[in-house]
């Protein structure tokens, strides 16, 4: 209490939003925990264009709004403003994954040298590896059934990811599937004990934590493991660029990742730490756009009257999805609608920073964007809670601009992906995947709710919202 008012009291011109008094931040702190204020929301509603502080424990959290604020935090040097020092902080990376781990994180960077700059040539493979994923979990049949959306969404993106980062049979072996989905809830769990635990005991904390993080690491080691040496067997015996050497995220780890970061178990777990990254949010969305186009399924013909010349004339290829301006556009608002936290754009700051307004935000305290209520502001979307899936195709006509609108372009009113020297750099693989699926979605089956015009509801952890994960979607054989 004594820390939060000594912090308080040098931010002369910041408003702090929630309960005042001495207690004030524990108790808005918990009203916010448990969703029974949000001050985020609150904020934003009376302070947009403005910096507020929101009640949190431990340090001071600061709101940014508005273009202007959003474009000093673009335009910060890593050195100010650090979104791996939040992630560090957020995922306690030091525990859950290995210490040092944001120093280098060249992971990262092989997304896009090793995927992104290569997706055209890659494309053949996730298009093959979405056809076989789906008629594996969802076998087309003449009459409705129901499959868990889920459950489905989540593994058919982990098969086509996984064949981008270690390649086939491994990307379709389920118990390494499971490995990854189990990895990934197991750091988000010991992530949040372990961020509500103070510092000093920190190192006593993890040590009591369940072992379930190594156990997992270790069992993903067992795959990765045979893998790795069948590699560096054939490099032996045919040379360094033997035939058919696959070009994926294992191979760049095995051979760019620096020298003393190349054993089993550092190679293990950047590829578990990138999956991270890529397939939660990905498969979130897949399944919250399946639940779109079976709640708002009078879309469905207009989608396919787009889709269906351009597969005729010239397949799918990674080209003619670009040319899926409604497919795009349905997504995007997907997202924009369900996908982006209450907390996004997280940055910890390492040097005091001024804003283009003159406040000063001091070292050490995290400034975040309020990413749900942004893209719920009216200002930026008319009518912003409703799904109206062709918003952006209709933007992109009309104002003759085939860039701005489309679902990978980020800017101050769309910060799904991030925005500045960090936005995601796999949103244009998240992009051709989820344009893949839902186009032969569209083309393979018809889809509807299991309750007619019931959508199931979302389920919200904390700032984060997630698809209703127990809910089932009904899929038959195209029939018209
Ligand atoms: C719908 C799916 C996805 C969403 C919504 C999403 C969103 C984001 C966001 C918000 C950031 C932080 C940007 C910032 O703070 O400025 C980010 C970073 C990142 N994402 Fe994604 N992402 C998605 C899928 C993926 C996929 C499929 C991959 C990998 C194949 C990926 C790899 C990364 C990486 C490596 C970073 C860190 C960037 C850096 O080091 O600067 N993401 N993503």
């Amino acid at each position: 209490v004594v820390d939060d008012r000594r912090t308080k009291s040098k931010y002369k011109d910041v408003v702090f939003v929630g309960p005042t008094g001495t207690f004030g931040t524990p108790i808005g702190f918990l009203q916010l925990l448990f969703g029974t204020r949000d001050f985020i929301q609150e904020g934003f509603e009376k302070h947009y264009g403005r910096l507020f502080a929101i009640p949190t424990l431990f340090q001071m959290t600061f709101v940014i709004s508005g273009p202007e604020l959003i474009d000093d935090v673009r335009r910060a040097s890593d050195d100010q403003l650090s979104l791996y020092g939040s992630i560090k902080e957020g995922m306690q990376t030091d525990f859950t994954m290995e210490p040092h781990i944001l120093e280098n994180p060249y992971h990262f960077k092989f997304v896009h040298l090793s995927l992104t700059s290569n997706l055209g040539g890659r494309y053949p493979e996730i298009h093959e590896e979405v056809i076989a994923a789906f008629s594996e979990l969802i076998p087309p049949t003449e009459g409705w059934t129901t499959f868990p959306a889920w459950f489905t969404g989540k593994h058919v993106v982990l098969r086509v990811v996984n064949r981008l980062f270690v390649g086939p049979p491994l990307c379709n072996n389920p118990d390494y599937n499971d490995i990854n989905d189990a990895y990934s809830d197991a750091l988000v769990k010991t992530a949040l004990v372990m961020g509500f635990t103070p510092g000093l005991l920190k190192p006593i904390v993890s040590t009591f934590l369940d072992s379930y993080i190594p156990k997992t690491l270790r069992r993903a080691m067992e795959h990765i493991g045979p893998l790795v040496e069948e590699r560096l067997e054939k490099e032996r015996l045919l040379g360094k660029d033997w035939p058919g050497k696959p070009n994926d995220l294992l191979t760049w780890l095995m051979e760019k990742a620096p020298q003393g970061d190349r054993s089993l178990k550092a190679i293990t777990i950047r590829l578990l730490a990138t999956m991270f990254a890529a397939y939660r949010p990905a498969s979130m969305a897949l399944t919250q756009a399946l639940f779109d186009l079976a709640t708002f399924s009078s879309y469905i013909s207009e989608l396919r009257d787009e889709i269906e010349p351009i597969v005729k004339e010239e397949g799918l290829t990674k080209e003619s999805i670009n040319k899926m301006y409604k497919l795009d556009s349905f997504i995007k608002e997907s997202l924009r609608l369900r996908a982006a936290g209450k907390s996004s754009m997280p940055r910890k700051v390492l040097k005091d920073f001024t804003f283009s307004n003159g406040t000063t935000i001091l070292a050490g305290s995290t400034i975040i964007a309020p990413g749900y209520a942004i893209h719920h502001d009216a200002r930026h979307y008319p009518n912003p809670n409703e799904f109206d899936g062709f918003r952006f195709s209709r933007l992109r006509e009309e104002q003759d601009d085939p860039v701005r609108h489309q679902m990978v372009s980020v800017g101050p009113t769309f910060i799904m992906f991030g925005n500045g020297r960090h936005a995601c750099p796999g949103r244009f693989l998240v992009s051709a995947l989820l344009k893949t699926m839902l186009a032969h979605v569209l083309m393979t089956y018809d889809i509807k709710l299991e309750q007619e015009g019931v959508r199931p509801a979302d389920k919200w952890y904390t700032f984060t919202p997630a698809p209703n994960q127990t809910a089932g979607l009904m899929f038959r054989k195209r029939a018209t």
